[in-house]
């Protein structure tokens, strides 16, 4: 059996721009031949809006959806949309988080209730309530992939908050993929290397992360958006149709090295 997603109809989170993970899914779910729908975080002056249409215009995606995970009409909004174009959804990426800047370096034990829950809501939060969405939809089975990190299972310097959304996210998947299960929708995790794009930077000391990965990992590099985008494919794929609420490590191996 060869990577063929023909016929799979997959709603893509979390393009902002050209270095976006969720732009490298995007494009490798493509190419494997799903049809996409894509979602942008709605801001006044409709910048966003415009810059997602613009990147993803190559891949046709059926709908451009204005997606902000804290607000529920938007999400009710969106998957009324996928139902009526679709009526239906075989894949869900998950690929979308937020922290703010300053709970992202220094002391751990700085970060307040408030940017405990919005880190929390936005990062962890969002994938129930985008997978309980997407639930009536995958009426045949289904596929939902979110992205973490390291950080959420070892203590990484600067991840601090984000790290205990991803531990919640990487339960979540769990969790989900026990009761998904029974409706043949399989839910998974990529644990990706780290990447320059605008999450990331935000991130303190985030190219001393990379560099350091460069230098130890046995790849000796980072991954690549494709890399994460194919990995993505094939978990989305009946290629995995064995494998569900697991993490997979996209990370040039190195969550094996000890030192
Ligand atoms: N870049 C890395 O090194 C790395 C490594 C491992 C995992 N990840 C994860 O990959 C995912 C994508 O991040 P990225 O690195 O591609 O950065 P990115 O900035 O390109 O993507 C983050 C996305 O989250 C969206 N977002 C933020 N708040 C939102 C909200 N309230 N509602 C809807 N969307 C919202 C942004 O619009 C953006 O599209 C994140 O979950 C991130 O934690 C990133």
């Amino acid at each position: 059996m060869l990577l063929d997603l023909s016929g799979k109809r997959a709603l893509v989170t979390g393009i902002a721009n050209n270095r976006s993970i969720a732009w490298g899914i995007a494009q490798q779910l493509h190419a494997a031949g799903a049809e996409l729908a894509v979602t942008y975080l709605p801001d006044e002056r409709g910048k966003l809006k415009q810059k997602v249409e613009e990147l993803t215009a190559p891949l046709s995606p059926k709908l451009v959806l204005p997606l902000d995970v804290q607000q529920p009409q938007q999400i009710t909004d969106a998957f009324e949309s996928l139902a009526a174009a679709w009526g239906g959804l075989d894949i869900l990426i998950h690929c979308l988080a937020f922290a703010q800047k300053e709970d992202l370096s220094g002391d751990f034990s700085a970060v307040s209730v408030e940017g405990f829950n919005l880190a929390l809501d936005i990062s962890a939060y969002s994938l129930i309530a985008l997978s309980r969405a997407a639930k009536p939809l995958m009426t045949s089975g289904g596929a939902i992939v979110t992205l973490t990190y390291l950080g959420g299972v070892r203590v990484v310097p600067n991840y601090n908050v984000m790290g205990i959304a991803k531990a919640a996210l990487e339960m979540n998947v769990r969790y989900l993929a026990a009761e998904l299960g029974a409706q043949g929708v399989r839910v998974n995790g990529i644990s990706a290397g780290p990447i320059r794009t605008l999450a990331s930077s935000a991130v303190g000391g985030i190219l001393d992360m990379i560099h350091h990965v460069e230098a130890t990992a046995p790849l000796r590099r980072t991954v690549t958006q494709t890399e994460v985008g194919n990995a993505a494919a094939f978990l989305a794929s009946d290629l995995a149709s064995g494998i569900t609420g697991q993490i997979l490590y996209v990370d040039s191996g190195y969550c094996i090295m000890g030192i």
